[in-house]
């Protein structure tokens, strides 16, 4: 006979033969978190547990269908006042765990889905683990991507179970391991099918072989860190690799190196202790607090339809106009992550066998890196299809089109959309900087035209702008949001307008290192102080990426209809004169060597080419800042015209479409920390210097005279 106890978050089963089965299940929530209740019903169980002498092992598992524990509740640590509350928060965690580690009865986790931060922690603190090999189960350490550590005794137990190289580039990462890998590492001990996953961790905690010998302490360690000089070796690595990635702008890095450290160095008590200080003071920085508005603005991002209730039609069938760099990435987005089948047409054989290549290849990666077999890439690739004519198009519901960047070819597109899908199919056009509006002028089904703006490589960028004009009907727009999300993106609706959002702030700040590099300064040492600033590449350098032809296409669009502030210098014409593209033709402001090298060498010829002297010239304080405040300003202006609809997406587009620093929380958080009377101040001093194109956005101004902020 079962007995049955039920705490709250917990719900416990205790066979005949005094296995006690823990299933942790909280209430009212999508995945269970740990908070403060959870602690609590935590002890009441335990000590049910502890005081039950007939328990002979105990299986802790999840109630919630696909996931294990995504960790601690970040609404939680968003409510902390102190850093000294933070850390009572990071300590009890501890004792909780301790309690389990310590405990003389055996405790196996069994984790299906995903095991996150505090969540992995807890299965850490178990005898053992054995997780599904189901692709939903997924475990890491993301404190960092929080601008945190793991603070419930990760940067203890995990050097522990696998070895400080591999724990250290699990928490300085946030890297997710799937189940594989984990069993690889030594983070589970058994890998099992979903089915048995119960059977297998009762059985697991009823194997007495294993509780009779001690677990080895880092069963995969190399040679290396073995020692203490070697761990000092791999610390002082792993130290300078994270200082090269984030230029020091992070705190969290730092202080996980620190108490995984001073735990090897002077055991484990001194290192907990660390590991609760700093996690205390992390969680007050404003670095974690700017990260942490991202991770709220993009989880509420998936809930919202993009249109108020109306709810996305279907998508089952797709069509990529255009087999280029973007249509082979859209196309590629399409298949291997919506699942959607998808026709790709172009008017050549070799743009159809290039977009199958972009396919492919991305696929074969994983096929090498072990994460796909070969038949799963196979039924992957047979998902794409292609035609040169407009066969097989008929039953699509969108199409993407992704063709050069002329109107009258975008209007050849809707025609022939028009002509040869049926009336509900949906014609959403990659354009960069075309307003939607004018090319859904020669649409019969004005309502079915919209943008959808992928950004360079489309695999990896995770941002896409969705673009309504004026009558694209709501429909329409959710099953265009709910389409991208499908393919992995994290969508914005903007309102229609040359350069919509990303690309107009983009421009001007782009326009401005273009200025600044006219003034003298060095193009390596300008990179370099954007890259510091904590942008992932500098301008030029992206500009090289992106394309100088590319630039070169949108600059005059944007002037001419957004007004003479985003007038491009005209030597930058001089750099296509002399056949300068970029990366894709090998001839930009870095030499291009085909090579992904980070030592990038400056081909000096382009100063000549500009008319000027090769420069190491560096850039000067208020060179930054004009850089910036161009990016910012037009951001404002973007909100002030309803381009986008709140500041929330514009800090999210700007960080997932261009890379802003992540750290300062986007545009509108950085606008608030700087104070907007000083952001104003700063714009109206480069007005006085440098004329017009610095004026400040009037709601700037407006809000910086009532003291308002972007955020309360
Ligand atoms: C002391 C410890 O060391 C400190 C910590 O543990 S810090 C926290 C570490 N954990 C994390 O960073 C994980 C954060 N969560 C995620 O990355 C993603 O939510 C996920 C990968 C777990 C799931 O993604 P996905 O399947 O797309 O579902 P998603 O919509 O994001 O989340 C489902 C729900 O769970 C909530 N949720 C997930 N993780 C959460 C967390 N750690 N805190 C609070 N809520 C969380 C979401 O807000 C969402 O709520 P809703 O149903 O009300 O909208």
């Amino acid at each position: 006979m079962t007995q049955e106890t039920n705490v709250s978050s917990f719900s416990m089963t205790i066979s005949d033969d005094g296995i006690a089965m823990l299933k942790m299940d909280v209430v009212g929530e999508t995945m269970n978190t740990l908070r403060a209740e959870f602690a609590d019903d935590f002890d009441s169980i335990w000590s049910e547990i502890t005081g039950n002498s007939a328990i002979r092992g105990v299986v802790i598992y999840s109630g919630k269908k696909n996931s294990f524990v995504a960790g601690a509740d970040v609404h939680m640590l968003e409510s902390c006042s102190s850093a000294a509350e933070a850390q009572s928060i990071a300590e009890k965690g501890q004792q909780i765990f301790d309690a389990i580690e310590q405990s003389k009865i055996p405790v196996v986790a069994a984790v299906h889905g995903v095991a996150l931060g505090g969540g992995l922690e807890l299965a850490l603190a178990c005898h053992r683990r054995v997780c599904s090999d189901s692709a939903k189960t997924l475990m890491g350490l993301p404190e960092v991507q929080l601008g945190l550590l793991p603070g419930s005794g990760g940067t203890q137990r995990l050097p522990a179970l696998v070895g400080v190289s591999k724990a250290l580039d699990m928490m300085l990462t946030g890297k997710q391991i799937r189940p594989k890998q984990a069993l690889k590492m030594g983070l589970v001990d058994q890998v099992v099918p979903e089915s048995i996953l119960m059977d297998a961790a009762t059985k697991l905690v009823k194997d007495r072989a294993w509780q009779r010998k001690k677990k080895k302490a880092g069963g995969v360690v190399g040679a290396l860190e073995s020692v203490s000089i070697g761990r000092n070796i791999i610390f002082e690595q792993a130290s300078k690799q994270v200082f090269k990635k984030t230029q020091g702008n992070y705190p969290a890095p730092a202080k996980i190196i620190e108490a995984i450290k001073i735990g090897l160095n002077k055991g484990r008590k001194a290192g907990l202790a660390v590991e609760a200080q700093n996690f205390g003071e992390l969680v007050m920085t404003d670095e974690s607090k700017a990260l942490r508005s991202i991770f709220f603005a993009t989880t509420e991002m998936k809930r919202e339809s993009g249109a108020g209730d109306v709810q996305p039609q279907p998508v089952n069938k797709a069509v990529v106009l255009g087999g280029g760099l973007m249509g082979g990435g859209i196309a590629a987005v399409t298949a291997t992550k919506a699942k959607v089948p998808v026709r790709i047409k172009d008017i050549s054989e070799q743009g159809l066998s290039n977009a199958l290549k972009y396919g492919y290849d991305i696929l074969n990666k994983r096929v090498k890196r072990r994460h796909m077999t070969p038949s799963a890439r196979d039924k992957q690739m047979s998902l794409m299809s292609t035609t040169l004519q407009y066969n097989g198009v008929k039953d699509a519901n969108i199409v993407v089109e992704a063709v050069f960047e002329d109107i009258a070819l975008k209007h050849q597109m809707v025609k022939d959309i028009e002509a040869n899908c049926s009336s509900s199919t949906i014609f959403a056009s990659n354009t960069s900087s075309l307003p939607i509006g004018e090319i859904a002028q020669v649409a019969e089904r004005p309502e079915n035209v919209i943008g959808l703006h992928y950004f360079s490589p489309v695999d990896k960028m995770p941002l896409a702008e969705v673009i309504a004009h004026e009558k694209t009907s709501a429909s329409t727009i959710a099953t265009t949001v709910a389409f991208a999300k499908k393919q992995g993106k994290t969508p914005i609706v903007v309102k229609d307008g040359a350069g919509f959002y990303v690309n107009r702030i983009l421009a001007l700040y782009m326009n401005e290192a273009a200025q600044v590099l006219l003034e003298g300064a060095s193009i390596s040492e300008m990179d370099k102080r954007l890259v510091k600033f904590g942008f992932p590449v500098g301008p030029l350098t992206l500009l090289d990426e992106v394309g100088i032809d590319v630039g070169a296409k949108i600059g005059p669009i944007l002037h001419t209809n957004l007004g003479d502030r985003f007038e491009t210098p005209d030597a930058f014409d001089k750099l296509l004169d002399d056949d300068r593209k970029g990366k894709k033709n090998g001839k930009g402001f870095y030499i291009q060597n085909g090579k992904t090298s980070s030592k990038k060498i400056v081909d000096e010829s382009v100063y000549g080419v500009l008319g000027l002297s090769p420069s190491n010239q560096t850039m000067k304080k208020h060179q930054l800042d004009r850089c910036i405040m161009q990016m910012l300003n037009e951001a404002a202006r973007c909100y002030e015209e309803g381009i986008i609809a709140s500041p929330r997406d514009g800090d999210v587009g700007a960080i997932f479409g261009i890379g802003f620093p992540p750290f300062l929380g986007g545009p509108f958080r950085y606008m608030d920390t700087l104070g907007l009377e000083n952001v104003v101040t700063k714009l109206q001093l480069f007005e006085l210097e440098y004329g017009s194109r610095f004026s400040p956005a009037k709601l700037l101004v407006d809000m910086a005279e009532k003291g308002d902020s972007f955020y309360k």
